[in-house]
This record gives structure tokens, sequence and C-alpha cells, in this order.
């Protein structure tokens, strides 16, 4: 299923937090979505989840917001920079309970622990858990209904060079099936390594999008690609900051 962006603005009294903003992410590849702190990267994604919005233009997924689709956490999962989970339950039980609030199948949330290393510590309560731990668990959690279509906002934050390694098998592996993957970051040497497509945006507008490979060709200079995401990006938002 592919995502459309098609127009989005947003402001939140006189910030613009998203300016006419158009871009599509495609099935069977991971997408991602930089720019610079407060650029609009977690507003477009709150209205690609219909948490917020927008003013003008529309987000769809497979052709429909999220508030039209059949099974949205069957359709759609998350990864927000603001999970809630209660601190005093277990892994186990904060996973148990999403799956039934959803009506996903226990076979699933089995699924969705082994694949996150949440089983390995299913048992620990919320509040014991260390930042990537956290990370692992909203994962299981964006995962328990097998979904097609993955919005994950920073799930690398706070994951260790193995976490990092874990988090780009996975994503690879889930893109590989087909799913939809678009990931924000700001650990740019990492998402050049799986990222397919970027999307850039500053302040609210699109810079560039496009295969990371034509990206990088496009910002090279004498016909040679760029050095680096981070040497492109830098580039292209210089000032947006
Ligand atoms: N609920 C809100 N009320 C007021 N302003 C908001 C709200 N949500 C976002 N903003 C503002 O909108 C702009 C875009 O914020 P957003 O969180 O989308 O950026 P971001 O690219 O995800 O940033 P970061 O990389 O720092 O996470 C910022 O100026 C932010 O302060």
């Amino acid at each position: 299923m592919r995502i459309d962006v098609d127009g989005v603005s947003k402001r939140f009294g006189h910030v613009r937090a998203v300016e006419e903003l158009s871009f599509t992410v495609r099935p069977g590849a991971i997408t991602g979505f930089l720019g610079p702190n407060g650029s609009g990267k977690s507003t477009t994604m709150r209205i690609m989840l219909g948490l917020v919005s927008p003013d003008t233009g529309s987000a769809t997924i497979g052709g429909r917001r999220y508030a039209e689709l059949d099974h949205p956490t069957r359709t759609v999962g998350a990864v927000l920079d603001t999970m809630r989970a209660h601190p005093a339950m277990t892994c186990l039980d904060h996973l148990r309970l999403h799956a039934r609030l959803s009506g996903h199948p226990v076979r699933q949330l089995d699924a969705a622990a082994e694949q996150t290393g949440v089983a390995t510590f299913a048992a620990r309560r919320v509040r014991t858990l260390s930042t990537g731990m956290r990370q692992r668990l909203a994962l299981a959690t964006a995962l328990l209904g097998d979904p097609g279509v993955l919005v994950l906002d920073e799930p690398a934050n706070g994951l260790d060079p193995q976490g990092l390694a874990w988090l780009r098998d996975l994503l690879t592996r889930l893109a590989a099936e087909g799913r939809t993957v678009l990931v924000s970051s700001h650990v740019l040497a990492e998402l050049e390594v799986m990222a397919d497509d970027v999307v850039i945006i500053a302040e609210g507008r699109l810079v560039t999008a496009g295969p990371l490979r034509e990206v990088l060709a496009a910002a090279g200079e004498d016909g040679a690609p760029a050095r680096s995401l981070e040497q492109v990006f830098l580039s292209l938002t210089n000032g947006a900051a």
C-alpha cells in the first residue's frame, strides 16, 4: 500500500509546521524521512495516522485517510515519540492489552515479541526498561496487527550499535516482504545504509525526494555523486535548522 501526502499544510498558531507538502512512499522499500529539528516530520506522520488534522491537503494510505481504513491497526503500525505504556505493566501485559483492544490473535503477539527481541525481557515492568528496550516494545506494539505499512518516528533513538544493526535487518526484512516502511531519523549514516528512498524536508516544505542513489547523484558535482547522505542533507537544508 502506498502512502500519499498531497498538498498538506498545518499551522499551530503562528507556527507553520507543514507547508504544501506532497510526496509518496512506496511499498516494498524503506523510505528515510529526514529534516532538521522542528521541520515537520512528526507532524506529517501524525497527520498520516489521523492524530492531527491538516488545514489543507490530505494524507492517505492505500487511497484512504486513516479514519476511513476498515482495519487501521492491521493496516498501519506506528512508532511515535510518545508511546504510552503503563510503567507498572509488564511488557507482556502491555502487548496483551494492545492485542486485545485491537482484536489481534495471540500468535501475532508471540511473533511481534520474537521479531523485536521483547520476548527476552517480556516479564520486565515497563518502568525498568532501558531506552532501547522501550523502542523495541514500541516496535512490537506496532507489529501486533501484522500491518502492511509502518510509520516509524525515530525508532533508532537510544539504540546501541547492536540495536541499530538489528533494526536495520528487521526493517530490511519487513520491506522485502512488500511492506511500506517510512522511518524518520537523525542518524544519517544509518539511514544511508538501509534506505532505498529518501524524503528530505526543511521548514515544513519538501526539499527533495526520490531513490537514495538518484538523490546522491543529483546533489553531486562534476559528474560524481555526493559523498554521503550527510553531505546532501547539510547542503540542501543549510540555514533551515
Ligand atoms: N501540538 C503542537 N502545538 C504547537 N506547535 C507544535 C505542535 N506540534 C508541533 N509543533 C511545532 O511544529 C513544528 C514542527 O514540529 P515537528 O515535531 O513536526 O518537527 P520534527 O521535524 O518532527 O522535529 P524533531 O526532529 O525535533 O523531532 C515545530 O516548530 C513544533 O514546535
